[in-house]
């Protein structure tokens, strides 16, 4: 889990979807393939190449947990490894970010977030997809008015600390911001917080009366606690008691949640570098892993690769992952893997238990079971309605909310309990005493 979180927030389906749609090798691509030494063969099988897998995925906005699928893809296995990298890539990334993003509002609670990041970013793409994976990971705004408008996101920001270089002092650079926008937060940390940039922007507030909206101003460096308060008994005593304090500075939800601790009088948060580069974790571990493949006769045969790291076995065979919820409050039992065919929603019981401290168990009874593996495209064809963004995002607070808090909170959450169906289990102890035995069998030399 990304961060030790206790849960990640999935997201890059919008993307592989694009990507996939738009499969496909050109001339140059070709051509430039022949000159590795590829036969030409294989050049004709690129050339021609059309994508015809079956796609199943979780939701964007859906939580997900470590040990089950998420993105599952069935068809010729050569189109499966091609797709492979540029798939994880996607979802590495922006599962990553909108993770991140959960976290940091998770200490923010309903305080706005804007996502300031892009200047930080690993270079453009990143800003624009992390931006949008911030977004549905709790973001409420971005500073990056490319992303706010391929992605519909609201833009929000202030302005930076060179326009008042630029004019030398407070008042004159706050001025020019205020003859040119309407909403204006003005930046005060430049040269001296409480004794220069607040008093500038309180006079312009005043001058400029109904003229602007005075939002309120940004804080960027020092104390932000004490700052903040200052800040905060300055604009109250000069009558602007609705104006917002805004804040920045390599925050995160560490330094998040000790300003709260501190009553910091902050209202809005702007996050940049550590959300937008996953500061603590740069990367996110999803694995594509091979479960079946179909023999001769056009039977499949379930695949499993084995580990002396138990976590690391991979479970065979084609799966669906239900959400077991409780029927009387919505709240979370756990994840049950089963096989694709196994129909958990219509039992009236079932027997939840620890892939691996299996004396770990329960009986559940009156629940609900929602499959999370959807299909988005059938042998090729996209079959799948994308849901807006702003649809995707309340979709991920809805699925937060069904979560306990033992899973969500920042630091040493439970486990959440991600099982396999007996039968399931069943089929990987047998499918891992065939392994061994065929391996103590074989003979190589
Ligand atoms: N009261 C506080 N409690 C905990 N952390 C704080 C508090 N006030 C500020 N911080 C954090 O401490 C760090 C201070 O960093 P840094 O020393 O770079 O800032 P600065 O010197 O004030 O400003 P600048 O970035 O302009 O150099 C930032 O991550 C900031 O978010
Ligand atoms: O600290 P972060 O979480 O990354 O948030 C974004 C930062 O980016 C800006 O600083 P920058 O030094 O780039 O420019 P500025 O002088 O215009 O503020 C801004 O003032 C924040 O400090
Ligand atoms: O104040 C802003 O709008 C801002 C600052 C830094 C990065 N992005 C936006």
């Amino acid at each position: 889990m990304p961060f030790q979180n206790g849960y990640a927030i999935f997201a890059g389906l919008e993307r592989i979807i694009d990507y996939l749609k738009n499969l496909k090798f050109t001339g140059s691509d070709i051509d430039y393939l022949r000159t590795l030494g590829y036969p030409e063969t294989f050049l004709d099988y690129l050339a021609n190449l059309e994508f015809t897998c079956t796609v199943r995925s979780v939701r964007e906005g859906d939580l997900v947990f470590a040990k089950e699928p998420i993105v599952q893809i069935e068809g010729p296995l050569a189109q499966c490894q091609l797709i492979e990298t540029a798939l994880l890539n996607i979802v590495n990334f922006q599962t990553l970010i909108a993770t991140k993003a959960g976290r940091i509002k998770s200490v923010i609670g309903d305080d706005p977030l804007l996502e300031f990041g892009s200047r930080r970013a690993q270079e453009l793409d990143a800003a624009i997809w992390g931006t949008r994976a911030a977004y549905i990971g709790g973001a409420d705004a971005t500073s990056n008015v490319r992303a706010a408008k391929m992605f519909g996101i609201p833009a929000s920001g202030t302005h930076a600390h060179a326009l008042i270089q630029s004019y030398g002092n407070d008042y004159d650079g706050f001025k020019a911001y205020a003859l040119t926008h309407r909403d204006c937060v003005f930046l005060v940390d430049t040269y001296d917080t409480l004794r220069s940039g607040v008093p500038a922007a309180i006079k312009i507030a005043r001058e400029f009366g109904e003229k602007i909206n005075f939002q309120g101003v940004r804080i960027d460096s020092g104390d932000m606690a004490y700052i903040s308060k200052k800040v905060r008994q300055q604009l109250d005593d000069a009558g602007f008691t609705e104006a917002k304090i805004y804040a920045s500075n390599d925050l995160d939800e560490s330094t998040i949640l000790s300003l709260k601790m501190q009553k910091a009088k902050i209202d809005v948060w702007g996050v940049g570098t550590k959300l937008i580069t996953a500061y603590d974790q740069p990367a996110l571990g999803a694995v594509y892993k091979l479960v079946s493949i179909e023999g001769d006769k056009g039977e499949m045969r379930d695949t499993i690769k084995i580990s002396s790291n138990a976590e690391k076995v991979t479970t065979p065979g084609k799966k669906q992952v239900w959400r077991i919820t409780r029927a009387s409050d919505g709240k979370s039992e756990g994840d049950y893997v089963t096989f694709s065919d196994e129909r958990p929603d219509l039992a009236d019981e079932i027997y939840m238990f620890h892939p691996l401290y299996t004396y770990i168990n329960k009986n559940v009874r009156d629940f609900n079971a929602k499959p999370l593996l959807t299909t988005i495209f059938n042998h090729g064809e996209l079959v799948y309605d994308l849901p807006s963004l702003a649809e995707i995002k309340a979709f991920s607070k809805e699925n937060l909310f069904e979560l306990w808090d033992e899973y969500k909170r920042d630091l040493n959450p439970q486990p959440y309990p991600v099982d396999l169906s007996q039968e399931l289990w069943n089929h990987k102890m047998r499918l891992i005493s065939q392994v061994r035995t065929r391996i103590s069998q074989q003979k190589l030399d």
